[in-house]
């Protein structure tokens, strides 16, 4: 086919990453967010101009933290554009401005999801880019991260927590992950039976992609010079108070000039590769959990119900880094937040201890404790 020609390589780029990862199917409609950023506005560009080869329905979303004198013009400005490319337009604006960066990120991925329930959207797309990838790997690295964190930014991921129903069962939630936050918000706002059966079903359907991964930041300023598009600056990338802010406009081009110019590229796809590590270990785990989680009297069923019983043995067999990964993957299931390393290596030091050892409490209460040739974890013994 021919390609208009306003058809760039980066429209090729796209083109050719959605062919081959098939994260974004044709003819669905999908939510965009978009903050008026350099990044995301050279996405709602490129899938606007995809748009007839993939026959996607377009909406844009755009999140007013209240975080910036100028937030709701900037809310404005992307009206602006979405009423000129005739496109539908939601806007969501925060009650409470947000405290930190990561409360705010938070807000914004429950905001979006309360957009897409409400419009019937399956899929909401963000502008992460390479760029991004790459900072949060070294952020990541910097405040100690195993594998799992150093390749946090992911192609695609359910948005609703389906670890959620179960977590709550005996401990209850704080919702420290933003998965969590978001399920345990719909849980307080949606008490009726109609509502909760509407989330349950489209628990399984909503989708965060993030279809840039492979382009860096550098690109996009480009490609939105190149477009003429209108970027809304935003003052909080430049304050270097954010370690984010720090690790984009201090290190980043200290590694570039000093070190590898590519290496946003090197980083980005260092994560790439420790992504399908992470998944294979991953699975392997959730085998060895399953295998050395056994029925105990009065709980017959093997799941993730207080107490749980696990065979040592089996557990000795396996590697430690498979050991570790199933331990956390229990404590993920019957812990109230997200484990800490230190909650992991205690129960991962059961594996091997001698009988009668016993933990102290982890969050939320539970203990866990050797009896040969078992561990068993529970509220109180
Ligand atoms: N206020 C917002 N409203 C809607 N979507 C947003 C908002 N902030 C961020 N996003 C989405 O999340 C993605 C990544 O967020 P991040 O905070 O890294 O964005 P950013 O630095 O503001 O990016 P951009 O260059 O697109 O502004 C953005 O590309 C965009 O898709």
């Amino acid at each position: 086919m021919a390609e208009s020609s306003n058809w760039t390589h980066l429209h090729a780029q796209l083109h050719r990453t959605l062919l081959q990862r098939q994260i974004l199917p044709s003819n669905q409609p999908l939510l965009v967010a978009v903050s008026g950023g350099q990044d995301s506005l050279c996405l709602i560009k490129l899938l606007l101009d995809l748009q007839s080869k993939w026959g996607w329905n377009l909406g844009i979303a755009h999140c007013d933290h209240r975080w910036r004198s100028d937030s709701e013009a900037s809310a404005n400005h992307v009206e602006q554009l979405a009423q000129n490319w005739g496109i539908s337009y939601y806007l969501e604006t925060s009650s409470d401005i947000p405290k930190t960066e990561a409360a705010a990120r938070l807000w914004r991925y429950q905001a979006l999801t309360e957009i897409a329930i409400a419009h019937n959207y399956p899929y909401i797309v963000t502008g992460h880019t390479a760029s991004d990838r790459a900072e949060t790997l070294l952020y990541n690295l910097i405040r100690g991260s195993g594998a799992d964190g150093l390749s946090a930014l992911t192609w695609t991921r359910p948005l609703l927590d389906f670890r959620l129903p179960i977590a709550d069962f005996r401990l209850g939630n704080s919702g420290e992950n933003p998965n969590s936050q978001i399920s345990a918000d719909f849980r307080l706002e949606n008490q009726d039976e109609n509502s909760q059966s509407k989330i349950q079903n489209l628990k399984s359907q909503i989708y965060l992609v993030r279809p840039l991964l492979e382009i860096t930041r550098s690109q996009t300023g480009q490609f939105c010079q190149d477009q003429k598009l209108p970027i809304w600056e935003d003052s909080t990338n430049q304050d270097l108070q954010y370690t984010r802010n720090r690790i984009r406009s201090e290190l980043l081009p200290y590694l570039e000039t000093h070190f590898n110019p590519k290496a946003q590229q090197a980083l980005a796809q260092t994560a790439e590769l420790l992504r399908a590590d992470v998944e294979y270990l991953e699975l392997a785990a959730s085998d060895l959990r399953q295998r050395a989680m056994s029925p105990i009297a009065d709980n017959p069923q093997v799941n993730f119900q207080l107490p749980v019983k696990l065979n040592r043995p089996i557990l000795r067999e396996a590697p430690l880094a498979l050991q570790r990964r199933a331990m956390r993957q229990l404590l993920q299931q019957i812990l109230p937040s997200a484990p800490s390393f230190e909650s992991v290596e205690k129960l991962t030091s059961l594996i091997v201890a001698p009988n009668r050892s016993q933990t102290d409490p982890f969050p939320g209460g539970a203990i866990g404790r050797v009896e040969h040739p078992s561990i068993i974890l529970d509220i109180k013994f």
